[in-house]
């Protein structure tokens, strides 16, 4: 190459080099500033802004502070635990009124740019993970594939119709609905993700507030036996759809103990929310597990089991019909609600129709934000076997197990007098 080659070359690179350079700094310095002088002239101030580390440190020093602390049993306020960034947040919503919402502009972990393509070891782990689903999950869908041929169709699931969608695009036209492989293999992963995980929570948080509160366990149970009869008879979903005082407390459970604590939303364009203005790109936090205890909106005794309040169903139970943001709200809200809905629901019936069940003396009181709200050590809970045809409790020595709502993820830690002891497998 001569000389006039290498100088093509080397300016290239420059251009290159310089407009990555321009999109780092206007990233990581001019728009985290900028969008921090917006929102402080309207009022709404947060620690100031670091390069590269943004509040990632007050965050993590927050967090730290408060994860050895546990609550008592009747405490529900685990908010400075799992945010203490919301608890700052709360300060600056409550001195600002009028204001009718909370922007957060830094995030936990620290995100340089490219980042993401670097082999340290846990993008390695990752990587090796993402692999492994996506492998795991086109097996299943070559075993749909290899039925099709075999003029078997696709399945009348949720996969099924999304292979359907993907053949469709097959005969040349693309259309709006048609799905591509890896999108179907992006969907299989969230509901795997969204599916799974969420409505196990809940039913963990559900079986503690009734451990905790057995004249709602009792209350509970009638109910159960009532619309669908005992331990013996198969559960229909009419009978399960009657279960008025279940579905009170799977949604005061919700409320208390929501699964996703927070979620995210970005502008994307300019807007204007109740008054505040959030230029394009802006990323909200929606602290779902703060405003469900805002006692504006969900009374003065936002802090406190009380089913009650759902007695005139979700729309009423609060001073605003969309206050239950558990689910989320609107077009991107969850698709499997219902389903998530349901199946609490039987779980719970079939539980209270067999067992009396109390809070195991072990437990400790530490809900933990892991993406999504858990227990920090599981839920220690003594079954007590009930008499299937006086409800009453029977003379078997009760049983201690740990709860996970997985059956996959629990084995078997000891036997003991007290019965057998389950553990998540680590
Ligand atoms: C108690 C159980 C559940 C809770 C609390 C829950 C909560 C949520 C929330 C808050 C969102 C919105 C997330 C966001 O916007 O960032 C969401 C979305 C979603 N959920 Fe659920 N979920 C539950 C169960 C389920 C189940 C059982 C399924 C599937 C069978 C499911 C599938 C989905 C999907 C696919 C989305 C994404 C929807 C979209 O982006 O358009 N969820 N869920």
């Amino acid at each position: 190459m001569g000389t006039g080659g290498a100088a093509l070359v080397a300016a290239a690179l420059a251009v290159v080099v310089v407009t990555r350079l321009w999109t780092v700094l206007l990233h990581l310095v001019w728009r985290p500033y900028a969008v921090a002088r917006a929102f402080a002239r309207q009022g709404v101030r947060g620690p100031p802004y670091r390069v590269f580390v943004g509040n990632s440190k007050e965050v993590q020093a927050m967090r730290a502070a408060t994860s050895g602390d546990t609550l008592d049993l009747n405490s529900h306020d685990y908010i400075p635990r799992v945010d203490v960034a919301l608890r700052q947040g709360k300060e600056v919503f409550l001195a600002q009124r009028e204001l009718q919402f909370i922007a957060f502009a830094s995030i936990y972990n620290v995100r340089v740019p490219g980042m993401q393509y670097v082999p340290t070891k846990a993008n390695v782990r990752r990587w090796q993970l993402e692999r492994t689903v996506r492998g795991t999950l086109m097996a299943i869908i070559g075993e749909r594939l290899a039925a099709a041929k075999e003029a078997r169709g696709y399945g009348s699931d949720l996969l099924g119709l999304m292979l359907e969608a993907n053949a469709a695009g097959d005969d040349g036209g693309k259309r709006q609905q048609d799905m591509s492989m890896d999108e179907i293999v992006d969907e299989c992963k969230t509901f795997f993700v969204a599916g799974h995980d969420t409505t196990s929570h809940l039913l963990t948080w559900a079986m503690f507030l009734l451990g905790t509160h057995p004249e709602w366990q009792q209350r509970l149970r009638e109910e159960v036996i009532r619309e669908c009869g005992g331990a013996e008879v198969l559960l229909r979903g009419d009978s399960l759809n009657k279960l008025k005082l279940v579905t009170m407390v799977l949604y005061e459970t919700l409320r208390l103990y929501g699964t996703l604590p927070m979620i995210a939303r970005q502008a994307t364009a300019d807007s204007d929310l109740c008054g505040v203005k959030v230029p394009k790109g802006t990323l909200l936090l929606i602290p779902i597990a703060m405003l469900h205890r805002d006692e504006e909106v969900w009374a003065a005794d936002a802090g406190a089991f009380n089913p009650l309040r759902f007695r005139d169903g979700m729309g009423r139970a609060a001073a605003h019909p969309n206050a239950l943001l558990s689910f989320s709200s609107g077009p991107r809200s969850c698709i499997g609600q219902d389903f998530a809905m349901l199946e609490a629901k039987a779980t719970l019936a079939l539980i209270l129709r067999r067992f009396a069940f109390e809070v195991a003396a072990e437990y400790v009181h530490a809900p933990a934000d892991f993406l999504t709200l858990q227990t920090s050590k599981g839920l220690p809970v003594v079954l007590r076997l009930l008499d299937p045809y006086s409800w009453q409790e029977t003379c078997c020595s009760p049983i201690g197990v740990h709860l996970q709502f997985d059956d996959s993820n629990c084995n078997v830690l000891s036997r003991s007098p007290r019965g057998v002891h389950l553990r998540r497998r680590p």
